[in-house]
């Protein structure tokens, strides 16, 4: 459970007084997420989300994704909106931490993702990425190919006790990644961490996307091939063809992909498998004493990145070739 911040109910009652959104009636911490610490609240005008944004999370940062969610809602991609304070704000502070309030989404995010699945987050990042196109704001992605290895030297001297060999691994994919990173991609909005829990949907429809303070600026396919690892997989770590093949026909559908961003995708799909790897790895060396959470897995992104390592053409992710869906 990730609640890292404890909020007392007296000190929850009183931040919840600067906003126009009813009484406070029950609130409790939420057992999912690994990031930030997320609370559910009922007050007399219906439910919201709080969350407290932890250690990743730069408060410079903030009105980018926050402002990013609203101008998104306005161009229809359902996402939630944050509540503004008395002030007009969209973040204050609470419990030391900056927080923000946004109201609840209804759905629940797919615990056995299926091609159908697939195929709704495929459009929704399109539709997402068309939709970032003219937002103003700018940030840079601390956690492409240059945020990389500071964050390799966080774990390295230690990534040998989790698995034998690992340093050694880590070391050779960073130098390849960092000498064959692409350039010359189109960039774009991206959300940087669509994974399953992050979609939320009503049966087989998809009803929002959550989960925003990754989102930045960086190359549109990266954000694609974050998904292939995030949604493509099987539980016995074989990637799913099927699923990878919805997920890009419903891509590309409304936004198609060009050549070079398809030859990319092997590439880009081996630097998203790193980035999880090593903040995986990260938070799996330094879980914080106390603090309720369950660090995830980081040699499941080991696999990942061993499978597109051997990923020769973009037929393996279920394209026929460049321009062409099979
Ligand atoms: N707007 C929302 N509406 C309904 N439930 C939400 C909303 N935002 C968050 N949640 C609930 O809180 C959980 C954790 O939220 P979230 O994924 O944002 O946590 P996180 O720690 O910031 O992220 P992560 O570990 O996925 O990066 C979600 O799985 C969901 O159950
Ligand atoms: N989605 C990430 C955690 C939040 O960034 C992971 O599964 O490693």
């Amino acid at each position: 459970m990730a609640v890292y911040t404890d909020v007392a109910a007296e000190d929850l009652a009183e931040f919840l007084k600067g906003y126009d959104i009813g009484e406070l009636l029950s609130y409790k911490g939420i057992a999912e997420g690994v990031e930030n610490s997320n609370f559910l609240l009922h007050t007399s005008n219906g439910a919201f989300i709080l969350t407290l944004y932890e250690k990743r999370v730069a408060v410079d940062d903030l009105p980018y994704f926050l402002s990013l969610m609203a101008h998104l809602a306005e161009r229809g991609v359902r996402c939630p909106q944050p509540a503004r304070n008395r002030k007009g704000e969209v973040y204050s502070e609470l419990a030391g931490r900056p927080a923000a309030v946004i109201n609840f989404l209804e759905g629940m995010w797919p615990r056995r993702p299926n091609a159908v699945h697939c195929t709704g987050v495929g459009e929704a990042l399109a539709k997402m990425h068309l939709a970032g196109r003219d937002f103003p704001m700018f940030r840079k992605n601390p956690l492409s190919v240059e945020g990389w290895r500071p964050l390799f030297d966080l774990a390295a001297p230690r990534a040998d006790s989790v698995a034998p060999g690992l340093q050694d691994f880590i070391t050779r994919e960073l130098d390849h990644l960092e000498a064959c990173w692409p350039k010359d991609l189109p960039l774009g909005v991206i959300h940087a961490d669509l994974f399953p829990d992050n979609v939320f949907f009503l049966g087989d429809k998809l009803s929002g996307l959550i989960d925003f303070p990754f989102s930045c600026n960086d190359i549109l396919a990266y954000d694609v091939a974050i998904c292939l690892n995030a949604w493509c997989f099987e539980t016995d770590h074989s990637f799913n063809v099927t699923k990878a093949r919805a997920l890009l026909n419903a891509y590309g559908r409304e936004r198609q992909l060009s050549e070079a961003e398809q030859e990319a995708l092997p590439l880009l799909a081996r630097g998203s498998a790193l980035r999880f790897l090593l903040t995986r790895l990260v938070d799996f060396l330094n879980v914080p004493p106390g603090a309720l959470v369950k660090p995830k897995d980081p040699l499941e992104y080991v696999r990942k990145l061993r499978f597109h390592r051997n990923v020769a053409s973009v037929r393996d992710y279920g394209l026929t070739q460049a321009g062409c869906v099979a």
